[in-house]
């Protein structure tokens, strides 16, 4: 399918939203009618923040997979300014809007979430791609419920190590806090920040100063609120993840398998209220 797309191709809807470089719109293809997202970015700031080959491995990476929990990515051209990206729609938005509306989610709506994130980790890491940008901001919502990874930007080969940090410190692990080696154990620790913020709200090692986010981050200074009430077992999955020691972290399969998410996952990965 090297069919090469121009903007003509495309009836462009309301804006969607926007994010780093862009904005992103609701668009139509016209010949087939099928409704898409498609992410404009413009070369003069994509240029200035020498991240060509970031968007390159982005639609590298994205355009291979294939997972019901991944955005799909169906092609990309590029025009004298910008660079469009032809996306998946994902007709129930943004997951942080989601969050932010419900203050924090049931335990089955987070458990049926960290399942699906799960299982789409899992995939992921079984091509060598670590996304190592899991957080609220980079989650869509689908038509029936389900959970979308999207925004690769971050995401790696794990062949190649190399990174620089800007963003939110809240989601990233102590190796990469501390800028030594990381792996695709950085995905869990992610996934373990995700589960907590989920169903508290917040993230675990939030604080108004960067520097106290990174000293409660290396330290792993994990402390539960007493509200919203959270089960044991939710505690102990969350515990098991949030370990320094990124080979002691407890792997991915194993967390499809803890009690808290057999007992509260919905099977069909869906969150139907
Ligand atoms: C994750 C950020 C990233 N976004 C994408 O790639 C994105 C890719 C993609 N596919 N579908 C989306 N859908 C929406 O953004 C959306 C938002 C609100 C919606 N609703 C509003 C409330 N209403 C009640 C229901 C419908 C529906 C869909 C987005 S965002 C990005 C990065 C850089 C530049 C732009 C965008």
């Amino acid at each position: 399918e090297e069919k090469r797309w121009v903007l003509s191709d495309f009836e462009v809807g309301k804006p969607l939203g926007r994010g780093k470089f862009g904005h992103v719109y609701v668009a139509r293809e016209k010949r087939s009618n099928q409704i898409v997202a498609l992410k404009v970015l413009f070369k003069s700031q994509l240029k200035q923040s020498q991240v060509e080959h970031q968007l390159r491995r982005e639609v590298e990476i994205q355009s291979h997979l294939r997972h019901p929990n991944i955005l799909r990515l169906y092609g990309y051209f590029y025009d004298q300014t910008r660079v469009y990206l032809i996306l998946e729609y994902a007709a129930k938005g943004e997951l942080y809007k989601e969050l932010t509306r419900c203050k924090h989610f049931s335990e089955r709506r987070s458990a049926t979430y960290i399942a699906s994130l799960g299982r789409a980790l899992i995939y992921l890491h079984g091509k060598h791609v670590i996304h190592r940008d899991i957080k609220p901001e980079n989650l869509l919502i689908g038509a029936q419920g389900e959970l979308k990874i999207a925004d690769f930007g971050w995401s790696v080969h794990t062949f190649n190590r190399r990174r620089t940090m800007c963003g939110t410190l809240d989601y990233l692990p102590p190796e990469m806090v501390e800028k030594t080696e990381h792996d695709y154990h950085v995905d869990i620790w992610s996934l373990g920040i995700l589960c907590y913020e989920f169903l508290y709200g917040v993230p675990p090692f939030e604080a108004k100063e960067h520097s106290e986010t990174y000293r409660r981050i290396v330290k792993v200074d994990l402390k539960f609120p007493l509200k919203p009430f959270v089960s044991p077992a939710a505690k102990d999955l969350i515990s098991q993840m949030l370990v320094k020691n990124s080979a002691h972290r407890l792997p991915l399969h194993k967390v499809l398998e803890h009690p808290w998410i057999v007992q509260n996952a919905d099977p069909s990965g869906v969150y139907r209220g």
